[in-house]
């Protein structure tokens, strides 16, 4: 079999204290709706225009992906993006290996798109895509008629599937909540010929669900307790439909974080998407005491959007209950850097999926939190952060183990810590947020690399 294997240099990078944080800024394009742009419009008849695409380095290999099956995706300018789709069931076959370098999501998704089709395609990744478990993508796909023809160790990538003539509609409870799974399974569906549905105890983000409806699929969502059951009827004929990206709340998260911990700081995020499916964070650092005003909410692009204006004061510890996590799931490592700046004890409950993203997110947050001298436990699958209120000490060198969003947290961390934090390499930061170091240092933070 040929694979790749990527792998970079590492860059470290350094963050210091400076004096408050001011000013108004954008961050970029949603990293969730992004991949799912590019792929929704490979499926679609005709041309699909996406305006503000995340041009991180996962999203650009979700491009690289549907252009290698058929699609034609070019860029016009900045955020700018066409493709041209070949509609469901119109795959070719690809000449090369799927690479995804860092991507969970693109990889999961495609391969619900791929194992629907007659065409054979085998996926790889990075060092960190390599460890994450992709069973929980191809154990539904198998029920649908996929062949997995090879696998690496414990169902991870490389792996090569092959999709069927004809792909089996199934009603899928997913085993974990997980957009992802879901998603995987809605897109093999939507090239059988029948009903596909999907069960999830708790409901996670839907923007899968809300693009293939404005792509005119049709899908039915019912509320189940706090879960949902999500119908769609195969081969459809999608049409191509414009496409905005709200900027990511994901990614807002981390000048919003630095913005309440650095004294004395004052700072607007504009037309960040509040999606109530994942707004968990803010719901967080409200009940721990942040000033936060939520201003101008309005809708783009069918995702309502608003100005958040945030002002640096003291923040409490919390409770965060486990209900909570598919809503802030990616947001944990930095409110663990919330949470070692507040007073009293922040318990964050049922976090057992931070084990399974771009790194052990729980070990490495303690990993993290240890090496600057941060109080914390893990107990069972929650992490339990002693908060020092302003006086964080800071120092050392975090581990990011190929992971942007630790790297992105403990250099938020270092910008309000007495001694400075350095991170053993950035380059994973520009998979979500190329501009991060930009964007923070336009609101008056350093860094040193
Ligand atoms: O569907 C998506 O776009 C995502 C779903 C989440 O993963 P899981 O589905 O594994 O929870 C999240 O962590 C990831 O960053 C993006
Ligand atoms: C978990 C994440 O992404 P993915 O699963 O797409 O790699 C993330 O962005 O935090």
């Amino acid at each position: 079999m040929i694979v790749s294997h990527t792998s970079h240099p590492a860059r470290p990078v350094a963050a210091a204290a400076g004096g408050p944080l001011s000013g108004h800024v954008q961050v970029p394009g949603d990293k969730s709706i992004s991949h799912r742009s590019l792929i929704v419009g490979c499926l679609s008849i005709g041309e699909t225009r996406v305006e503000n695409l995340l041009e991180g380095e996962d999203v650009l290999r979700t491009a690289d992906a549907v252009r290698a099956l058929g699609g034609t995706v070019t860029r016009e300018g900045e955020g700018r993006w066409r493709v041209i789709g070949v509609g469901i069931g119109g795959l070719g076959q690809p000449e090369t290996v799927l690479d995804f370098g860092n991507a969970g999501t693109g990889s999961r998704l495609m391969m619900g798109v791929v194992g629907s089709h007659p065409v054979t395609a085998t996926f790889d990744g990075d060092a960190s895509l390599r460890k994450r478990p992709m069973r929980r993508i191809l154990d539904p796909l198998v029920r649908m008629g996929t062949t997995v023809v090879e696998e690496a160790e414990g169902g991870r990538v490389p792996l090569t599937l092959r999709g069927p003539r004809e792909t089996i509609p199934i009603v899928y409870e997913t085993p974990a909540p997980s957009a992802q799974i879901k998603s995987a399974v809605l897109f093999a569906g939507l090239n059988s010929p029948g009903e596909t549905t999907v069960v999830e105890r708790e409901a996670t983000r839907d923007h899968t669900e809300r693009m293939l409806a404005h792509a005119g699929a049709d899908i039915r969502v019912e509320t189940e307790g706090a879960g949902r059951r999500i119908t769609l009827r195969g081969q459809p004929e999608l049409r191509a439909r414009d496409i905005v990206v709200p900027a990511d709340p994901s990614s807002a998260a981390f000048p919003l974080v630095a913005a309440l911990i650095v004294p004395g700081s004052r700072v607007t995020i504009e037309a960040v998407m509040t999606n109530p499916l994942r707004t968990g964070l803010v719901t967080t650092l409200l009940e721990m005491g942040a000033e936060i005003a939520l201003r101008n909410r309005r809708d783009l692009g069918g995702e309502e959007v608003a100005d958040l204006d945030v002002t640096a004061g003291p923040l409490r510890g919390v409770e965060v209950p486990p209900e909570r996590a598919p809503a802030m799931i990616d947001e944990y490592p930095v409110l663990a850097v919330a949470a070692a700046f507040a007073t009293g004890e922040t318990r964050m409950r049922g976090l057992a999926e931070l084990r399974v993203k771009e790194s052990d997110r729980l070990a490495a947050v303690a990993a993290g939190l240890a090496v600057t001298g941060v109080p914390h436990r893990i107990e069972g699958d929650d992490l339990v952060v002693e908060g020092l209120g302003g006086k964080v000490p800071g120092g050392g060198t975090v581990a990011t183990e190929l992971d942007h969003r630790i790297a992105m947290a403990f250099l938020v961390m270092g910008l309000a810590s007495r001694n400075p934090v350095t991170i053993d390499d950035g380059a994973m930061i520009a998979t979500s947020f190329p501009s991060f170091m930009p964007t923070l240092e336009r609101l008056g933070a350093s860094f040193r690399t």
